[in-house]
């Protein structure tokens, strides 16, 4: 026993009553699960509570709604002060969309899969708070007193701006974040923002760009992360119409988990079965375009030799049948041809002692520290299911002069609708009090019913979002424990999990016009082999995947499901839980019946 501590008396009495307590409480988070409205109202009173003073500042009107927070300890480090914060929603709000739940929803149509930036962002000169003027005679307290003042004002005029054009979705609130941001802005040579491929152009503000590479004179790289959810030519879509729209942006396609699952025999055998590994053909196309912007300034040598070795266990891994896989060469997406930008300004501090620092930032939940962990080919940073579990931005070493640099995810201002801030991942699900709105906005778009082979509750033919809820319920026996009804709040907020997921459940946007130029433009570009080889990487069994085609892959995600529903259990906190780096191994291979088989929606 470490010196000092000794074990105190414990009595049995004690013990028991210690037991019969925590019996208690179990019992009643149980029923709060069970009670809808109950649960919501204590959820909403659990993360109020949780405020501590310096998050007070945006607090005045009580209507804050802060997430994530972590319980005051007495730790001097209060960790609350990185918690996501949001305003919070009316219960006039909430209510009028638990109400439009149960109408009718319209066909399903493709054609509002296909979105453009200025959907989603307007206003790009205020896209973010960016940090104040400051001088070093400012004492420690007046700068945050002016950063204070600064970011009130700020928030003050995005909801005055934003009145007149729309609803304002979720965004960040707290400024501990934003401060995170500019630091990683700061020290970063290159900014590199990671996008979730589902709806890349939604966690990409134009306006952070702008400010990037005019302001900053920085380079850009877009990452264009979970590739292995959707399909090939829906990547190259994508690509295509930023790289016409940002034409300073560089653009890399990437599955971090494309080198996660090892099969036990077969193939693959010999693999490092159920460890993480880099992702190595995803790592060589952000190299590419590294060497590209930093030329000889600094070497990047060691990179490459990291890379290369990976690649080489790899093949020596590979069965000879493979022989006929084509050489693999990353995709080109680097930026137009265009006059160099004028860095003289901070080439000064640019590769400080000859280290390139890149810095990964973007939305809750795009994947920014599995990516980090994908390039480092192991675990070295936690990864979790919740949006803004990253609380605090942390360096890593890839090599003696490559310096990534992991920022908390943060939402970024804009016109988004709020169901598809949740479907994106801004938002925490166990959060979330009135999850049916979000699952109408999936249903209108992608036939749920269909995928989930549901079965109407009425007998009938005409879907509502509660519908789907209650025939969710009844399929995978949720019921309430007071009144045996189908349980569809937790039936929602199950299939918004596995929308997260995105396996089972992919709702992917479209560039504008993918749908028409589908066939003529995408589904035979020659570049399509090389995002399948990403997304394919290591443990692409064809027949494995075109055999489980049919409803076999729903069922198989049930199987899985309710075996993990023990250990998700029916408490928001569950959806905290860190995945493991063997959890995530089931990722390993693309399990998007839409990604192989370059469907599209129907
Ligand atoms: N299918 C798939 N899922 C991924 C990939 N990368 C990340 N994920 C999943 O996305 C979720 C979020 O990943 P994180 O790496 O924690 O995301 P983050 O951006 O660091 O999140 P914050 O901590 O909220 O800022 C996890 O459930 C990951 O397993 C990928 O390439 N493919």
């Amino acid at each position: 026993m470490p010196r000092g501590r000794h074990k105190l008396p414990f009595s049995g009495k004690q013990k028991k009553a210690q037991l019969l307590q925590k019996r208690d409480r179990q019992k009643q988070r149980k029923l709060r699960a069970e009670d809808e409205d109950d649960g919501e109202d204590e959820r909403d009173a659990l993360v109020v509570n949780t405020f501590t003073p310096s998050l007070q500042l945006l607090d005045a009107s009580g209507d804050s709604l802060a997430i994530n927070a972590q319980k005051s300890g007495s730790s001097s480090r209060d960790r609350n002060r990185y918690a996501l914060l949001f305003r919070r929603e009316t219960d006039e709000q909430l209510k009028r969309r638990k109400e439009e739940a149960k109408n009718e929803l319209p066909p399903v149509d493709s054609h509002k899969l296909e979105v453009q930036s200025e959907d989603i962002f307007v206003l790009q000169q205020f896209a973010l708070p960016k940090r104040p003027p400051w001088n070093p005679s400012m004492s420690k307290a007046e700068l945050e007193m002016h950063e204070q003042r600064y970011f009130r004002e700020y928030v003050d005029m995005i909801e005055r701006e934003y009145r007149s054009l729309g609803d304002l979705g979720y965004f960040e609130l707290n400024l501990e974040t934003w401060r995170q941001l500019w630091r990683v802005l700061e020290m970063s040579d290159i900014v590199l923002v990671i996008a979730d491929i589902r709806h890349p152009i939604c966690h990409f503000p134009p306006g952070l760009y702008e400010y990037v590479v005019q302001e900053l004179k920085k380079d850009i790289i877009l990452v264009l992360n979970k590739v292995d959810l959707v399909c090939a030519p829906l990547v190259l879509a994508w690509i295509d119409y930023l790289k016409k729209k940002f034409p300073r942006l560089y653009i890399t396609p990437f599955a971090s988990y494309a080198g996660m699952k090892m099969k036990k025999s077969g193939k693959n055998k010999g693999r490092r079965i159920g460890k993480l590994r880099m992702a190595s053909k995803s790592a060589e196309g952000l190299l590419a375009i590294c060497e590209e912007i930093v030329g000889d300034k600094v070497d990047l040598s060691s990179w490459r030799k990291k890379i290369e070795e990976e690649l080489r266990e790899e093949e020596e891994d590979e069965d000879s049948t493979d022989s006929d896989d084509e050489e693999f060469h990353p995709l080109k997406t680097g930026t137009q041809k265009l006059e160099k930008v004028d860095l003289s300004y901070y080439e000064g501090q640019r590769f400080k002692d000859g280290v390139l620092t890149i810095g990964c930032v973007g939305h809750p939940n795009v994947g920014k520290s599995s990516l980090l962990n994908a390039v480092m080919g192991k675990k070295v940073v936690s990864v979790s299911r919740t949006p803004g579990h990253t609380k605090h931005f942390q360096t890593i070493f890839l090599t003696k002069t490559v310096k990534l640099c992991d920022c908390p995810g943060l939402v970024f201002p804009s016109i988004a609708p709020r169901p598809l801030q949740v479907l994106m991942g801004c938002f925490p699900i166990a959060q979330l009090r009135e999850p049916y709105s979000v699952i109408a906005f999936i249903a209108e778009r992608i036939d749920l019913p269909k995928i989930l082979n549901l079965k109407h509750p009425a007998n009938e033919d005409k879907w509502s979002a509660y519908d789907i809820c209650e025939a969710w319920a009844l399929k995978r026996g949720y019921l309430t424990a007071k009144t045996g009804r189908p349980d569809v709040y937790r039936a929602a907020n199950h299939m918004l999990r596995m929308a997260l997921d995105g396996r089972t459940i992919c709702l992917a946007f479209f560039p504008p016009n993918y749908l028409k130029d589908f066939s003529s433009k995408w589904s035979n570009s020659e570049d399509l082999k090389k995002i399948e080889y990403l997304q394919c990487q290591s443990t692409f069994d064809s027949d494995q995947y075109f055999d489980s085609f049919d409803q076999d892959m729903v069922e198989n995600r049930e199987k899985r499901c309710s075996s993990d529903d023990e250990a998700d259990g029916d408490d928001a906190d569950d959806a905290d839980e860190e995945d493991t780096s063997e959890s995530d191994s089931e990722f390993g291979a693309t399990s998007n019946k839409f990604a192989l088989l370059k469907l599209l929606p129907s």
